[in-house]
């Protein structure tokens, strides 16, 4: 059994993992010679002819790694100088082993005067803190490693950069900045979460062991956003489809000055797969549409008489309001018309409810209508305050519990947007996305994401699956064009990126 490369473990998952496989009989100095053997090898790959390896320690495990990494290290002919923290007699366990194991004589932290930004510099490797960092780092810890960012030295970070926290990839009061890290078994969340992704620099992943099985059970619902999650529901267009059996998509668009998003969002679900699409706009802006589309159909809807009408057409399979729609009493009355259907709700969709979000939540919480469930709400920072206003502001949770709270509160798939997407569906199940390119933040990317997602939904893929399906599109879409892109290359680089898709 192989560990899967989208498995993310939380360090209490971790620790579990540890604790299960001694008690299986496996040895745990035993996983610590691995793991501090692995990044003694993984420096010398990087840095094959280091003038002197650095090698700082901590006061717990992460520092026993370190100590076996200094040792195997020198014993390769590498100079070596250790520096640890607090006092190395009052290690324990595993460490105290590591310690005692290797005899280089090393001088406390703040001795250590960072010596970087040239060829023969140090080569830092960080094994202060890993999984048990507890609090905020402070004093020396804080001054050094501030000092090391500062002097530019190559970091080769054990388990996590020191300074951020495994479960939510934030900075706590301070962190290095790594050239590599190496971690054992699986990811945590903090190597895919922002901030902590770009203070990891290109991370490796090692097995130092513990059984795949143990792995596996230890895990809980959080991965990395990639099609093993999602390919299966794919859907893939059969020789005898015709366009009906792949899903009519529906966009609302704003008055004549605001069909743009709208269009995105239509050219986008077409591109997706949707069978058909209509963009359903008031009379005032049909002479603007009429001119802009062509395969993309055209419907007049002014009102909740006239929405509620088209309702009734039940070949209508998934809908996408809010791109470009305007923030008012109309669109809260549709979104609440169009909530016992597949929808996707974004931008000025969900701005609407942010002085009752409560009544978008019970609307969802009534379990109705054939598509009842395939809802999913796609806020990016600003709009999340809006609708979660507590949560968003509770320092406690990290990203991936902030987009769970929110999608049990709502009933409804929440896609969490920004450059470490999280999706999460209501029952628990949690994605980081981490495919997305920096171009995509420019004007309008949202729009086509959420014609992405909505296609996927008319083709009946379950939510949170085209939730996720639809970022990892989006991102990869992205990446095909690089530099410069706009929302409009966007919409047709999706079809490179359904095709690799399809193909693999
Ligand atoms: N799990 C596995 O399978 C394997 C795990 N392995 C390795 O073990 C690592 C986890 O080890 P760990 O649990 O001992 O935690 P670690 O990161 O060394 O930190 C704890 C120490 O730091 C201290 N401390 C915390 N915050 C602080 C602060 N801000 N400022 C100052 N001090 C602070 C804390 O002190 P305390 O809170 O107790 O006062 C405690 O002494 C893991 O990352 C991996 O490298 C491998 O060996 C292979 C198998
Ligand atoms: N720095 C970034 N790196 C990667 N993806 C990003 C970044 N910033 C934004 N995105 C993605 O781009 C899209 C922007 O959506 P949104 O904020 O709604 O923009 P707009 O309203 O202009 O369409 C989202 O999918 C978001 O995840
Ligand atoms: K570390």
């Amino acid at each position: 059994m192989l560990i899967p490369s989208h498995t993310l473990l939380a360090p209490d998952e971790m620790a579990e993992a540890d604790r299960r496989a001694a008690l299986s009989g496996l040895s745990s100095y035993g996983l610590m010679e691995q793991a501090g053997r692995a990044v003694a090898a993984e420096v010398l790959r990087h840095f094959p002819v280091l003038e002197r390896a650095v090698v700082l320690c901590g006061p717990g495990n992460n520092g026993g790694d370190g100590y076996v990494a200094a040792r195997v290290l020198a014993e390769s002919g590498v100079p070596v100088a250790l520096f640890y923290l607090g006092d190395p007699d009052r290690l324990k366990g595993d460490a105290e082993r590591a310690h005692r194991n290797c005899k280089i004589n090393g001088a406390p932290l703040s001795a250590y005067r960072p010596d970087g930004g040239k060829a023969d510099g140090d080569v830092v490797i960080d094994a202060l803190f890993g999984a048990g960092l507890a609090r905020p780092l402070e004093g020396e810890v804080k001054a050094l490693v501030e000092a090391v960012n500062e002097a530019e030295c190559p970091v080769v970070a054990v388990d996590l950069p020191s300074g951020i926290d495994g479960r939510t990839g934030r900075v706590m009061g301070a962190a290095l900045r790594a050239q590599h890290t190496i971690t054992f078994m699986a990811r945590k969340p903090g190597h895919l979460l922002l901030p902590g992704r770009d203070l990891c620099g290109h991370v490796t992943v090692t097995d130092i062991g513990i059984p795949a099985r143990i792995v596996a059970a230890c895990a809980g619902r959080l991965a990395e956003n990639g099609p093993a999650v999602w390919q299966a529901s794919l859907p893939r267009p059969e020789t005898a489809q015709h366009k009906f059996v792949r899903g009519h998509l529906m966009v609302f668009s704003g008055g004549p000055s605001a069909t743009g998003a709208g269009r995105l969002s239509a050219a986008a679900g077409l591109r997706t797969g949707a069978g058909l699409v209509t963009i359903a706009a008031p009379g005032n802006a049909l002479s603007v549409l009429a001119t802009q589309l062509t395969a993309v159909m055209l419907k007049r809807i002014d009102d909740l008489d006239g929405l509620e009408g088209v309702l009734e057409d039940k070949r209508l399979t998934a809908f996408v309001l809010g791109p470009g729609f305007g923030i008012g009493e109309r669109a809260r009355a549709f979104a609440l018309a169009l909530s016992g259907r597949a929808l996707v709700l974004d931008a000025d969709g969900i701005s609407s409810f942010s002085e009752d979000p409560q009544s978008l939540f019970d609307a969802f919480r009534q379990e109705r209508g054939e598509e009842q469930g395939q809802r999913v709400l796609t806020p990016h920072e600003g709009e999340f305050a809006r609708l979660f206003a507590d949560i968003a502001g509770d320092r406690s949770l990290g990203k991936v519990e902030k987009a769970r709270a929110a999608a049990s509160r709502a009933n409804a798939v929440i896609v969490y947007k920004g450059a470490d997407t999280v999706i999460a569906a209501p029952d628990g199940r949690a994605l980081i996305n981490a495919n997305a390119p920096p171009w995509l933040a420019t004007a309008g990317s949202g729009d086509v994401l959420a014609g992405i997602i909505g296609a996927l939904l008319a083709q009946k893929m379950p939510a949170f699956e085209a939730a996720a399906a639809g970022v990892w599109l989006h991102g990869d879409a992205g990446g095909r064009l690089g530099a410069g892109l706009t929302a409009e290359d966007l919409v047709g680089a999706i079809g490179p990126a359904l095709a690799g898709l399809l193909a693999g």
